[in-house]
C-alpha cells in the first residue's frame, strides 16, 4: 500500500534578482513510497532534497501538483488539519535539533506534552523509548553531555514519541563518523522492522543508501532522474549522477592516473570482469583462469553487498603463457562481461 505519493510536484522560489528567473527547486516529481519501505532519496547539494522534505512534511506549500499522505491530499488541507498530518510524520535532522536546556528525558517528553498526554502515561512512554534506543542510563543527562551518535538516538526517540507511521530522516548521519553512522543506521533498521515504520531517508551519502534503503530515487536539479530497487539502480546505473554516486563506493574500470600506476606495476595483461547476479560468480572466474594455468592477481575493485545481493567489478592482472591467457580470457568472455584494460 502506498503511504506517500507525489504527482507532478513543483516548487519554485522567487527569482533572487529582478532580472533572473524563478528558482525551480522541485521540477515535476512523481514518487510512490510503499508502507513499510525504507525509501532513499539521494542527490548532490542543490538537487532539491531538503525542499522535498519540507513539502512532504507540509512545512511549505507546493507551487503545483499533489502530495498524498495516508490517502489524504495534503496540498488542499487547512493549517489546522495539517497539524494532524504532521503529527503522523516524525523528523530527524543532521544537527539533531535537541533542546540543550532540557534533559534527554525532557527532550523525548516534549512532543507528548504538546500532544496533551497525561503525566503518568508520558513517563511510561519515555522510559520505553529510552530503552528502545539504548539510552536508559542517560535520561537525566543534557544533550551536550552526549556523543553525536547518542544525540541522534535521542532525536530518534523524540521523533517516535507520538507513534508516527512515517519517519523522515534528513541527512541524519551526515554529521557522524563512519562507525557511529553504522550504529544509527542499525537503529533505523530496527525502527523499520520492529515498529513497522516507513522511513524516508534523504542523503548525499551513497553508503547510507547502500546499507539502508530498499528503494531509491536519485535527484538532480529538482527532478528524479532514476528510480527503483536500490540493487537494480546501483548495479546498472544509467544516469550520470547515479554513476557518480556508485563510483564513490564501487570501483569500475580503472582509468587515468590510477590505471597508469597499475599498468606500471603489472606488465602483463589487465582485464576488468563484471560480477553480476545473473552471471558467473567470482569463484568461477578464478577457477577458470587457474584451470588454464593463468596466474591471477586482483589489483583493483571488489564485490559489494546491497540488500543481501552481490555485484562488483574485479580488475585482474593476468600472467603466464600469452596463448593460454588469451584462450582463458576468450573462454570467460563468452560467459561474463570483460573489459580489456591493458
Ligand atoms: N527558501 C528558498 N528560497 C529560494 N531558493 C531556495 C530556497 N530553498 C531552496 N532554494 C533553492 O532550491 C534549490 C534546491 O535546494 P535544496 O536545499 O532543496 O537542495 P538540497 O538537495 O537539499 O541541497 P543541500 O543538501 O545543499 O541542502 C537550490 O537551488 C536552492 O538554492
Amino acid at each position: 500500500m502506498t503511504i506517500v505519493s507525489l504527482r507532478d510536484v513543483r516548487k519554485s522560489y522567487p527569482a533572487p534578482r529582478r532580472s533572473a528567473d524563478p528558482v525551480a527547486a522541485i521540477d515535476g516529481v512523481d514518487l510512490d513510497v510503499d508502507e513499510g519501505d525504507i525509501f532513499g532519496i539521494i542527490g548532490y547539494s542543490g538537487a532539491g532534497k531538503s525542499t522535498l522534505v519540507r513539502l512532504i512534511n507540509a512545512l511549505e506549500p507546493v507551487t503545483s501538483g499533489s502530495i498524498t499522505v495516508h490517502g489524504t491530499d495534503i496540498t488542499t488541507l487547512s493549517e489546522k488539519d495539517l497539524r494532524g498530518v504532521r503529527s503522523g510524520i516524525g523528523m530527524i535532522f543532521q544537527q539533531f535539533n535537541l533542546f540543550n536546556a532540557k534533559t534527554v528525558r525532557g527532550n523525548i517528553d516534549y512532543p507528548l506534552l504538546v500532544a496533551g498526554v497525561a503525566k503518568a502515561e508520558r513517563a511510561t512512554r519515555v522510559a520505553e523509548l529510552l530503552d528502545f534506543v539504548g539510552l536508559s542510563d542517560k535520561g537525566d543527562n543534557y544533550p551536550d553531555q552526549l556523543s553525536g551518535g547518542q544525540k541522534q538516538r535521542v532525536g530518534i526517540a523524540r521523533a517516535l514519541a507520538t507513534s508516527p507511521r512515517i519517519l523522515l530522516a534528513d541527512e541524519a548521519t551526515s554529521a557522524l563518523d563512519p562507525e557511529t553512522t553504522q550504529d544509527v543506521l542499525g537503529l533505523l533498521r530496527r525502527v523499520n522492522r520492529e515498529l513497522g515504520i516507513t522511513i524516508i531517508v534523504i542523503t548525499h551519502e551513497m553508503e547510507v543508501i547502500q546499507s539502508l534503503a530498499t528503494r531509491v530515487a536519485v535527484m538532480e536539479k529538482g527532478r528524479v532522474v532514476e528510480l527503483g530497487d536500490t540493487f537494480d539502480v546501483f548495479s546498472e546505473p544509467h544516469e550520470r549522477a547515479t554513476k557518480r554516486f556508485v563510483s564513490t563506493v564501487v570501483k569500475g574500470v580503472p582509468q587515468g592516473e590510477e590505471l597508469e600506476v597499475l599498468a606500471a606495476r603489472h606488465p602483463g595483461r589487465i582485464v576488468t570482469v563484471a560480477i553480476r547476479e545473473d552471471g558467473i560468480g567470482q569463484a568461477e572466474v578464478f577457477r577458470t583462469l587457474a584451470a588454464a594455468g593463468v596466474a591471477v592477481e586482483l589489483i583493483y575493485g571488489g564485490v559489494h553487498d546491497i540488500q543481501g545481493r552481490t555485484f562488483g567489478n574485479l580488475t585482474l592482472a593476468l600472467g603466464g603463457e600469452p596463448a593460454a591467457v588469451a584462450a582463458a580470457v576468450a573462454e570467460l568472455s563468452a560467459r561474463v562481461s570483460i573489459t580489456e584494460v591493458k
